[in-house]
Parts: C-alpha cells; sequence; structure tokens
C-alpha cells in the first residue's frame, strides 16, 4: 500500500458495529470493520482506534429519562468500553496483535490509557483500541477521537461514520445537501456542520490536526481511502 501515513487514528461510531440495528453489536459488521483495519496494520501503518458507544448506551438519551447527566454519561463511557473488548478481539481473530485500554481505572478489563503506553504498545506493532472516551462526562467518543489523535501524534484522524463526507446540510435530512471534499475547520464551526461536534472540530483547529470524514461502507475500504481513493471530506488547513 503505498499510503503516506505512518500512524492514523481512526473512529468507529457505535452505530458502526451494529449494522441494520440500532443496538448491540452485529457480528458481521464487527468483523468487516476488524478485517479492514487489519489489513491496513498489515501495510505497516500504525492504528489507534476510538470507539463510539451509541449502540449500547447515550448519555443524552439516558439523562432525559430521569438519570442524571453525569451518571449516564459513565454508563454510556462504559458501553464504548464493550465495543473496544469486542473489537479489538475482533482484530486480533484476523490474526494481527490488538491490545484494548481504558480512559477509566478497570484494572482486570484493559490496562488503563496512558499516551506512553499506548504509544509504546503502537511502536510494538499493536492496534491499540482505545474505550472510554476521554473519561469525563459531557464529552463525546469524536472529541476523544481527536484529543487521542493529538496525544499520540497520529498524521490524521478517520472518521468513518454513515455518510461519505461532510455536506452543505445534514444528507440524511436534505436531499439537495452537496457533499465537499476539502472544507476548512472556520467553515465546519461558522456553518454548524454537525457530522463531529464543535469542540472537536476546535481542538483539531487548534492543534492542525486534519480529519479525514468517510463511510464505512465505502467500496475502496479504509486502506483505499488513505490512499485517496473512494469518496470523503478532507476537513483541515489547504494542502
Ligand atoms: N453537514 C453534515 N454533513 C454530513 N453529515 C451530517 C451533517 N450534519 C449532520 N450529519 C449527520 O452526522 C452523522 C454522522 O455522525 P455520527 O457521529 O457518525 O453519528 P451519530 O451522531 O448518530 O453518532 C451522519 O449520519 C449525518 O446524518
Ligand atoms: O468522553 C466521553 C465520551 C463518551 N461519553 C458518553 O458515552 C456515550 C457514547 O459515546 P458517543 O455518543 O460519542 O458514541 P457514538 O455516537 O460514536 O456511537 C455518549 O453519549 C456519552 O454519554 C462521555 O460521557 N464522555
Amino acid at each position: 500500500m503505498s499510503s503516506a501515513h505512518k500512524r492514523i487514528l481512526l473512529k468507529v461510531s457505535g452505530e458502526a458495529l451494529a449494522g441494520d440495528n440500532s443496538f448491540g453489536i452485529e457480528p458481521p459488521y464487527l468483523q468487516r470493520i476488524a478485517g479492514q483495519i487489519a489489513d491496513v496494520a498489515r501495510s505497516g501503518v500504525q492504528v489507534a482506534i476510538v470507539v463510539g458507544g451509541g449502540n449500547i448506551f447515550r448519555g443524552m438519551a439516558g439523562a432525559a429519562d430521569g438519570t442524571d447527566r453525569v451518571t449516564a454519561d459513565l454508563m454510556g463511557m462504559l458501553g464504548t468500553m464493550i465495543n473496544a473488548l469486542a473489537l479489538s478481539n475482533a482484530i486480533m481473530r484476523q490474526g494481527v496483535m490488538s491490545k484494548p485500554f481504558s480512559a477509566a481505572t478497570m484494572p482486570s478489563v484493559a490496562d488503563t490509557f496512558t499516551a506512553r503506553d499506548a504509544k509504546l504498545a503502537l511502536e510494538e506493532g499493536f492496534v491499540v483500541v482505545l474505550g472510554g472516551g476521554t473519561g469525563n462526562p459531557f464529552f463525546t467518543t469524536d472529541t476523544a477521537a481527536t484529543l487521542r489523535a493529538i496525544e499520540l501524534e497520529c498524521d490524521v484522524v478517520l472518521k468513518g461514520t454513515k455518510v461519505d463526507g461532510v455536506y452543505s446540510a445534514d444528507p440524511m435530512k436534505d436531499p439537495t445537501a452537496t457533499r465537499y471534499t476539502q472544507i476548512s475547520y472556520d467553515d465546519v464551526i461558522k456553518q454548524n456542520l454537525k457530522v463531529m461536534d464543535t469542540a472537536a472540530f476546535a481542538l483539531a483547529r487548534d492543534n492542525a490536526m486534519p480529519i479525514i470524514v468517510y463511510a464505512l461502507d465505502d467500496k475502496a475500504g479504509l486502506a483505499g481511502v488513505l490512499e485517496g481513493k473512494g469518496l470523503s471530506t478532507r476537513v483541515g488547513n489547504p494542502l
């Protein structure tokens, strides 16, 4: 593979693991994503992953039912840990070494995340799967993805999602929305484009971390998207 990338951070949303359902983990989708990640890792690219948890529990929805937001977000973060264990194990089953880390301390479940240990694992050839988001309530796993990419000195954040890039409006709601191939941090924030939250875009901007938004079901796969094939949007400073 001719990818120019040495170390990438992939954000996998919880919904991506749920496949056609809105809840839980669908084994074929989990295996497909793990297969794509394993292909890229085998080509020599170091891969860190931040997993979402919307398929298990979403803090906002829990809080709406009366649970206080901090508790609901803790439940959401635990949900991301379930996905992290499942994805890390699925990558191992593809024959590639993988290690889960947790933002919260739970020693019998996974190593606690530190940038130093995660970097060492990446250098040893492990795909690291980071659960627990940022470890703080009121944040999202999109912000965690950007934060960890900066901490781990990744070249780029890949946001794998249901849509094939950033559009002028939510393409799920507005069929006339058009896709950008490249957009600046300021424009994405000013136009309030919601594919990631503003905190994630602002953190990326302040640290010049580029973000590529692409569809996890793109035929080119993760390896192809890294080579510039398939459809995507690059959010960042002009090249
Ligand atoms: N301007 C936009 N461009 C692209 N997607 C957008 C935009 N505004 C909102 N979205 C929505 O953002 C979603 C991607 O975010 P993601 O974090 O993967 O999903 P969720 O918010 O359901 O967890 C897309 O499925 C899309 O419907
Ligand atoms: O740093 C974080 C990351 C996540 N969460 C909680 O975990 C849930 C699942 O994360 P997210 O919604 O980002 O998952 P995704 O949409 O990617 O599946 C969120 O709703 C929050 O409740 C949190 O509190 N802090």
